[in-house]
């Protein structure tokens, strides 16, 4: 579709530039270290690998949090990913906590959508719970792709300290995740929100990560009309399309909720 791919020389300096970013945003705020959700998949794995090398092992806590629609490989592979990395973590289930939602508002039981979010937003006040509780900053791990189309939970795992990947395109993520020695599986591995069951990104987005990319890159982010878009991706105009809705229809997430101006 299109090539994002960075040099070694890029990769190398991509790999300073993140590391060096987290280690200022910990320095900035005075805090003790990092925490994040580990869930087995590759954002939240690379997201870890280059906290442990900005702030080292002590200075990062893995948060390993089960729902009922949790996959057990991934959360293995959570495990594992915490334990080769030598940080410490915790696994907490979320689900009684979600459970304890429900029950206090029954309405939303079997809505898959408002149930999902409520999980990444129960994952999120448990990040913060570590993160008050031992100083630390809460690491993002979204990245560029997702953040255009806003495909994440608004205060779910949207609510963080700071992005360290937030600009790299998902192809970009993969390379990069490679470059730091992420296993292959878990580069490898279907990407997934695990917020209901048989979820994928790219069968809820309606298109593949190449072509998200490749549309962001040059029609979203780049200078080219959906003309030009569609002749250089050799992709029709609906897909550009969706595109450009899902992108505008999210910017209320990647903004400063507004306030009314102050009256004169
Ligand atoms: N124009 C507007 N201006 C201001 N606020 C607006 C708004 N439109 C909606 N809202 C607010 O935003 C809410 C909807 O946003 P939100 O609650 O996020 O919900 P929504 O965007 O409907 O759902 C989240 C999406 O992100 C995906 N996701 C979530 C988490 C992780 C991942 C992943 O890749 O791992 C993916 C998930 O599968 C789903 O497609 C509305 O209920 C409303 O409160
Ligand atoms: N079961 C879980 N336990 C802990 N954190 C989780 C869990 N599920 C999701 N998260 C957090 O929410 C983030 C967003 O999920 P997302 O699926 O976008 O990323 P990922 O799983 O790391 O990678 P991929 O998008 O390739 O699946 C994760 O990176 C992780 O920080
Ligand atoms: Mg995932």
């Amino acid at each position: 579709m299109i090539d994002l791919r960075f040099s070694e020389a890029e990769l190398e300096q991509r790999r300073d530039h993140l590391t060096g970013f987290i280690r200022e945003q910990a320095d900035a705020a005075g805090a003790d270290g990092a925490v994040l959700g580990l869930s087995g998949g590759i954002d939240s794995t690379l997201t870890a690998s280059l906290a442990v090398e900005a702030l080292g092992a002590d200075g990062v806590h893995g948060l390993v949090l089960p729902a009922e629609v949790s996959s057990e490989d991934n959360m293995s592979d959570a495990e594992r990913v915490a334990q080769d990395l030598e940080i410490s973590y915790d696994v907490i289930a979320v689900e009684p906590i979600v459970e304890t939602l429900l029950e206090a508002y029954p309405d939303a039981d079997g809505d898959h959508v408002a149930v999902g979010n409520a999980r990444a937003r129960v994952r999120a006040v448990l990040n913060y719970l570590v993160a008050n509780h031992e100083n630390r900053l809460v690491l993002g791990t979204g990245n560029r792709s997702e953040a255009a189309v806003g495909y994440f939970t608004k205060y779910g795992d949207g609510a963080v300290d700071c992005h360290p990947i937030g600009n790299l395109y998902k192809a970009q993520v993969r390379q990069l995740a490679r470059y730091v020695g992420v296993p292959e599986d878990l580069v490898e591995k279907t990407p997934t929100a695990e917020l209901w069951a048989e979820q994928t990104d790219e069968e809820e987005m309606g298109m593949d990560y190449d072509t998200l990319d490749a549309i962001l890159v040059t029609h979203i982010d780049g200078p080219l009309s959906v003309d030009a878009t569609c002749r250089l991706l050799e992709v029709d105009e609906a897909t550009v399309a969706t595109v450009r809705e899902m992108y505008e229809a999210s910017e209320h997430k990647r903004t400063v909720p507004p306030a009314p101006a102050p009256l004169e």
